[in-house]
């Protein structure tokens, strides 16, 4: 059984002229532990895809599965994390992996460590006391990644996680996720927009049709683990990259054909 079942499944935003058709017929299956990107281009619902399966936004038609049971709200079995980094500016690091700890139920010594153990995980042992104001854009997603994994989440949810970040920052952030799922292994839906980040970190590779949604094409990516940074210049990693985004092209070029037959 999969991890996260998602079937038919299909999402309108409004009604009548103005109706919006963000996704249609999606079907996807993400096995135990695996890590799989999802890209396409803008506009074509991955957020909304993943906002259903947090639990944040409702869905028209179809079933989403998570361990076989329907998914009908938010739930400590998903940890989300978003580009924004949606942390509390009045709690310290510590205190804002804790504040997500008690809600999951865990209290006293308890909390303090697993707040601790994470924020190692992550490499800010040294900044948990600081406030989110005091940290770098790379250093509070760090902090919102350790509250996101305290918990024990079944499923981690990442919707553009390194999207601010600037390049070097997004590439340590890369490598650290990859490191840390390496070691720890939990199931992953990723969205980003960058190609290589996808094809760095997956396992698979989902690629979206434009709107409305669904998926077009599952690419495997079968690189070695560990990964290393170095693996972006062989010839498999380029290989791979290029069949991801000749898929993402072909569908941004047929926007760009629907827009010149429309003017
Ligand atoms: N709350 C909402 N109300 C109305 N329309 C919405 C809402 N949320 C999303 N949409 C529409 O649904 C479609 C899909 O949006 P979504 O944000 O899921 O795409 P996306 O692939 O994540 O885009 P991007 O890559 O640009 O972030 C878009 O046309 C968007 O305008």
């Amino acid at each position: 059984m999969p991890k996260l079942a998602i079937t038919n499944l299909s999402k309108t935003f409004g009604a009548g002229p103005r109706a919006v058709t963000a996704l249609q017929g999606v079907d996807l299956a993400i096995g135990d532990n695996e890590f799989l990107s999802l890209v396409g281009t803008s506009g074509c619902g991955k957020s909304t895809l993943l906002s259903i399966v947090a639990g944040l936004e409702s869905h028209d038609e179809g079933e989403v599965l998570v361990d076989g049971v329907p998914v009908d709200g938010p739930g400590l079995d998903r940890g989300v994390v978003f580009q924004s980094y949606t942390l509390f500016p009045w709690l310290t690091a510590r205190q804002n992996v804790e504040f997500a700890l008690k809600e999951a139920g865990m209290r006293g010594k308890e909390a303090v460590d697993a707040a601790r153990d994470h924020l190692k995980l992550v490499g800010l042992d040294g900044f948990a006391d600081s406030y989110p104001r005091e940290l770098s854009g790379g250093m509070k997603q760090r902090v919102a990644i350790a509250r996101a994994l305290s918990y024990r989440p079944k499923m981690l949810l990442m919707d553009e996680p390194f999207g601010a970040l600037d390049a070097l920052t997004r590439h340590h952030m890369q490598e650290l996720l990859t490191r840390i799922w390496e070691q720890h292994r939990l199931t992953v839906l990723f969205i980003t927009h960058d190609v290589e980040e996808a094809v760095y970190m997956s396992d698979r590779v989902a690629v979206m049709s434009n709107r409305p949604g669904r998926i077009k094409e599952i690419i495997d990516i079968d690189l070695e683990r560990p990964r290393h940074y170095d693996l972006v210049a062989s010839p498999r990693f380029q290989q791979l990259h290029r069949a991801v985004l000749d898929s993402i092209r072909a569908e941004s070029i047929e926007v760009a054909q629907l827009g010149s037959a429309l003017a």
